[in-house]
């Protein structure tokens, strides 16, 4: 099948070399070395977040309102700053105001509130994606095999509504590839009987490699949810599993259907692509890293657009979400 670096839909923005300095001004006076956790810091971050480049800020609240039919859109040409070499630790973060951090922050603010978990990667709101050594086949972001198409934390109640993946530095062959694959497109795909399957809570979702706690979603849950026009989607196929076999068969259409309609695409650095996590999958393909300091390297970080949805999992109003509802 051909693969495409861009969207069917066409939501792509490239920024102008007159909107690039904008920004590199704006985050700059970010890039000062606090902790992104930091009320302050996180306050002078939603306020520079409104004198983003209009057109850039209009393509995230566009965003924001209705994600597309691919439920992605492609940030192109941020402009980093110089790249230190690529981290090979597992738990990498990013905890300090960098400015691709604060650029990420930033634009992630146009959207929602940022969130981190309290299991994985210490509640963290910035994240590296690096390949990590004797970890290649790793299930997880830290590997270099094929990852398979997920929606982020599909387990918890309170997963992100949007992930964004900023590219610091591609691997040295330009093979890896991000995939997206849209629920919207595939589901169009599938006979009725199939989608009404994917709609019965006939499914678990057990928590990813990355959370350190085990966890499975505590209640059996169904695949695809809400609108009948237009289904939000809650599946990882590695970690969701059916509780019936016609489930298991419903859940291979799925599968097949988003295979079909599933779009790869090579990130180069400064660009950011955002995952609508209630309308797309991501995952990604094979590459070969070196571990010489100059591998692939991607920030992520997770969004909320209803902040307050979470508040009884989140301690004291902060940005991480806890193991539990604390009522
Ligand atoms: O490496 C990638 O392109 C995506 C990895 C991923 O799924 C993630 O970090 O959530
Ligand atoms: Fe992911």
């Amino acid at each position: 099948m051909e693969r495409t670096t861009m969207l069917a839909d066409g939501r792509a923005v490239v920024l102008t070399a007159e909107e690039a300095e904008a920004l590199t001004r704006l985050t700059g006076e970010l890039a000062d070395g606090t902790a992104l956790e930091s009320p302050l810091w996180m306050n002078r971050a939603r306020t520079a977040s409104c004198a983003l480049p209009t057109r850039i800020g209009a393509a995230l609240r566009r965003f924001r309102h209705d994600a597309g039919e691919d439920g992605v859109l492609l940030v192109k040409g941020l402009p980093l700053g110089p790249v230190p070499p690529t981290p090979g630790r597992y738990d990498s973060l990013q905890l300090y105001a960098t400015q691709p951090a604060a650029l990420l922050v930033s634009l992630a603010l146009c959207i929602g509130e940022p969130v981190g978990f309290a299991d994985e990667k210490g509640g963290s709101l910035v994240h590296d994606v690096v390949p990590v050594p004797g970890m290649a086949d790793f299930p997880g972001n830290a590997g270099s095999a094929p990852l398979t198409l997920h929606v982020e934390n599909a387990f918890h109640p309170h997963r992100p509504d949007v992930v964004g993946l900023l590219c610091l530095r591609n691997d040295h062959d330009d093979a890896a590839a991000l995939r997206t694959a849209s629920s919207r497109r595939a589901v169009r795909l599938l006979d009725s009987g199939t989608v009404d399957v994917l709609r019965e809570p006939r499914f678990v979702t057990e928590a990813p490699a990355s959370f350190g706690s085990g966890e499975t979603s505590a209640e059996s849950h169904a695949v695809l949810y809400g609108s009948v026009e237009d289904p939000s989607v809650r599946v990882d196929f590695t970690s969701t599993h059916a509780t019936d076999d016609a489930a298991a068969d419903a859940l291979a259409e799925l599968s097949g259907a988003l295979e079909e309609v599933r779009t790869d695409m090579v990130l180069a650095p400064g660009d950011l692509a955002l995952v609508d996590n209630r309308v797309a999958l991501h995952g990604r393909s094979r590459f070969a890293p070196q571990h010489d300091g100059t591998d692939r390297w991607l920030h992520r970080i997770f969004v909320h657009v209803d902040f307050r949805a979470s508040r009884a999992w989140r301690p004291r109003g902060g940005h991480v979400i806890s193991g539990q509802a604390v009522s």
